[in-house]
């Protein structure tokens, strides 16, 4: 089969890690007699340099017109003191909302072979942890109304948290749909002790678990859910949340797993269409100095195969194919424990290739 895809490489470690996957992408292709063609366009801060604009209209088009969207990351300190719109995480609000990829997936699996390199003692962790943040994507602080204005205390400045019942029913339900393929509980996390959005969140959720009796519905607030994460991370299954409590927790969460350049994701809508990065970002302290982790990128694309294509078998190569590569020891520094050789972002892309 053929499938068209765009990629966005993007900025700080972002081209790095997304040409290691690429190359994966390709040798799973070959080995199943796939074509993927890709469309490289520009989005971030590189975009902002060349076009004067962090999302040219050209990327969103050729992004609508693919199967699916690659992006590395996007970001750096160079573009900081940009005006918000024109700053390159812009681009990647204006892709989400654009495409409409309302539920974010966030897995944080935690590899045998990394209980070293997870910070949690291991009778914590015990066996087999896997817990899915199901992050809100397009809605809540991210796209409410924000700006500033002069007040008897100087300027002030306000974002806005809004969210409606349709779009808290249909992320709900992409989290109970997921849960019914899993252990089957979803934690919805929330700050419904103060916030009217969550209190009409906590309801909506609870409305929609009416068609889930056989899922158990928990509820947390956000700053109990922070604790318990580190504190006992197995009692969570799907955790289901809003746009910024996702944000923030699936980063505690990535730890789990021994680093942030281990968590992949997929941004979904209502079609098969979906947008696939890492959760990190572009990682300015490490850039251009292949020690960034691919790994994140590379599940992420067993993600696109999965949940685009329907191709389990190749989805299920790749992830096979990392952890074999971490079985056999290969580590970048951030999944290193001390004195562990550490490889380069194109020795870690090599060791999981030997594997597919
Ligand atoms: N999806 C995205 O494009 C995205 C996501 C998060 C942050 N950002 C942007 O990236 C820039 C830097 O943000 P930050 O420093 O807060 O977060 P970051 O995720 O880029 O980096 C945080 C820390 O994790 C390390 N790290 C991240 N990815 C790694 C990898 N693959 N391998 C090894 N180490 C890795 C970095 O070296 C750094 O020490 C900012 O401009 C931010 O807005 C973009
Ligand atoms: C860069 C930023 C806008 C982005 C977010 O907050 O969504 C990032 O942190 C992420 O997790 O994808
Ligand atoms: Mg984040």
């Amino acid at each position: 089969m053929e499938y068209k895809i765009a990629v966005i490489k993007g900025d700080g470690i972002g081209p790095e890690v997304t040409q290691a996957a690429l190359e994966i992408l390709d040798a799973v292709g070959e080995k199943y007699g796939h074509t993927f063609h890709y469309t490289e366009v520009l989005a971030g801060g590189c975009a902002y340099d060349v076009h004067g604009h962090p999302l040219p209209e050209k990327t969103m088009e050729v992004c609508k017109d693919s199967d699916a969207v690659i992006l590395g990351a996007v970001g750096g300190p160079k573009w900081d003191d940009l005006p918000g719109d024109l700053r390159p995480e812009a681009a990647l609000l204006g892709l989400r909302k654009g495409l409409g990829l309302f539920a974010n997936l966030r897995p944080a699996i935690l590899f045998d072979a990394l209980k070293d390199a997870c910070p949690l003692k291991p009778e914590i962790v015990g066996e087999g942890l896997d817990i899915c943040v199901v992050r809100e994507l397009t809605g809540g602080i991210y796209f409410g109304e924000r700006g500033m204005k002069e007040t008897d205390m100087g300027m002030s400045a306000y974002d806005m948290e809004v969210y409606s019942e349709m779009e808290v029913e249909r992320i709900a339900r992409v989290a109970f749909d997921m849960a019914m393929k899993r252990k089957k509980k979803v934690m919805s996390v929330d700050k419904a002790n103060i916030l009217e959005s969550s209190r009409l969140w906590r309801r909506t959720v609870e409305k929609v678990a009416k068609d889930y009796p056989e899922v158990a519905l928990d509820h947390m607030y956000v700053d109990n859910a922070a604790m318990q994460l580190v504190r006992n991370p197995r009692q969570f299954d799907v955790i289901v949340t809003t746009n910024m409590f996702g944000d923030i927790l699936s980063d505690e969460a990535s730890m789990i797993t021994g680093s942030i350049g281990m968590l992949p994701s997929a941004s979904l809508g209502e079609g098969n269409k979906g947008m696939y990065e890492p959760v990190h970002g572009s990682a300015p302290d490490i850039a251009g100095q292949g020690k960034a982790n691919p790994l994140a990128t590379i599940l992420s694309l067993s993600m696109m195969l999965k949940y685009t294509f329907g191709l389990m078998e190749e989805a299920a190569c790749i992830e096979e194919a990392v952890m074999s590569a971490l079985n056999e020891g290969n580590r970048t520094g951030d999944i290193a424990a001390e004195g562990e050789a550490v490889l380069t972002t194109e020795e870690m892309r090599t060791a999981v290739k030997k594997f597919l």
